[in-house]
């Protein structure tokens, strides 16, 4: 029953809005004005290496890659980070170094937006996603989020076992949570305004929540679909269906928040909190190129790469899928690109 419900769904509506936001692809496609913006930070969970991803990933030459997509990018490089002398008994970790990060990340992102660049911010850490989010969101108010993430990263301070932010950034931006945090004891958020509806939220390939994260998935009724979704209904069936929750119209820019580790860690072991069961590869270039067929990517994180978690190999092979995840968001396409003006040599 439930399976033919899908399949009615996916004949009628899905299809037909689809359908429509593809034809957007055609005006955007080609030629967009990019920005990459390099968050090396760290302080949002404990382990040192993950400040290294926005420069493993250039140096896996991930600008020429989407210059040679046919956009014209602009490297912004990297955001500098202050470091502070944090209180330790704080309801998080870091909350000075972490809060001053965001600001500056948020601001990063707003302006590049306001340029009119579809914005890639290199992670760091997933707390960098507090800023990401809110700085897209002051410049595009009507945004939803698509987080692809093995965490749903929604711990409030007062729920999160770990204390790590990373694992708290939902939280922050979600209106409905306002009340959960406790604002006067994280001043330096003082900044931050939340700006997210909670129906704006889609999850997909969760496989590992806290407590208090699954109370609050279930209890707002939150669009997500954990790898369980994704085994019963299939990768195409699910972004369809996360983009048809969040994105009815086809009408709102779309933030795409990717944790690496939401892809299996047998291919991309370099993350700090792997999950087993993860995506294939194959799934988290189907999202990418699903999403950037819509037309309608605003901005993008690419996060939780730590280079010096695991194996050479694991290394490698993380940094790979990485820059092919982002350039498939950026228009990649596995069946080969045809460049314009491309012409049969005569002999
Ligand atoms: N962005 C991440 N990798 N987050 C992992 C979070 C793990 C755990 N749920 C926590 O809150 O500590
Ligand atoms: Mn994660
Ligand atoms: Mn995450």
């Amino acid at each position: 029953m439930a399976c033919r419900r899908t399949l009615q769904m996916c004949g009628s509506g899905l299809l037909r809005r689809f359908g429509r936001q593809q034809q957007l692809r055609h005006s955007r496609s080609y030629g967009r004005d990019v920005a990459i913006i390099g968050a090396p930070f760290k302080k949002g969970q404990r382990l040192a290496g993950v400040e290294q991803g926005p420069r493993v990933m250039r140096e896996a030459g991930l600008i020429e890659k989407i210059r040679e997509l046919g956009h014209n990018v602009e490297d912004r490089g990297d955001l500098n980070f202050e470091v502070f002398k944090d209180d330790p008994r704080n309801y998080v970790l870091n909350p000075k170094a972490v809060g001053a990060a965001t600001k500056k990340v948020s601001a990063a992102v707003e302006q590049a937006v306001r340029d009119n660049k579809l914005t890639v911010t290199l992670g760091g850490d997933h707390s960098i996603s507090i800023g990401t989010i809110h700085g897209h969101a002051q410049a595009e108010p009507n945004l939803c989020l698509l987080w692809i993430d093995a965490h749903a990263d929604i711990n409030t301070p007062l729920t999160t076992p770990s204390g790590n932010i990373h694992g708290t950034p939902l939280s922050f931006l979600v209106n409905q949570l306002k009340d959960t945090i406790p604002w006067t004891a994280l001043s330096p958020f003082d900044w931050l305004k939340p700006c997210l509806n909670i129906t704006d939220i889609a999850f997909v390939g969760l496989r590992d929540l806290d407590p208090g994260e699954r109370y609050i998935l279930q209890k707002f009724n939150i669009t997500s679909f954990s790898i369980h979704e994704v085994d019963r209904y299939g990768i195409h069936e699910v972004i369809a269906r996360s983009l048809d929750a969040v994105n009815p119209k086809g009408d709102r820019p779309i933030h795409m928040s990717f944790d690496i580790d939401s892809v299996d860690p047998a291919v991309t072991g370099a993350t700090g909190t792997p999950v087993p069961g993860g995506l294939t590869f194959r799934e988290g270039m189907f999202i990418a190129e699903h999403v950037y067929r819509t037309g309608l990517l605003s901005a993008l994180d690419l996060v939780e790469v730590n280079p010096e978690v695991g194996s050479r190999q694991d290394k490698a092979n993380t940094v790979m899928t990485a820059v092919e995840v982002l350039t498939a968001c950026l228009g990649k396409k596995r069946e080969g690109n045809l460049q314009p003006g491309y012409q049969l040599p005569l002999p």
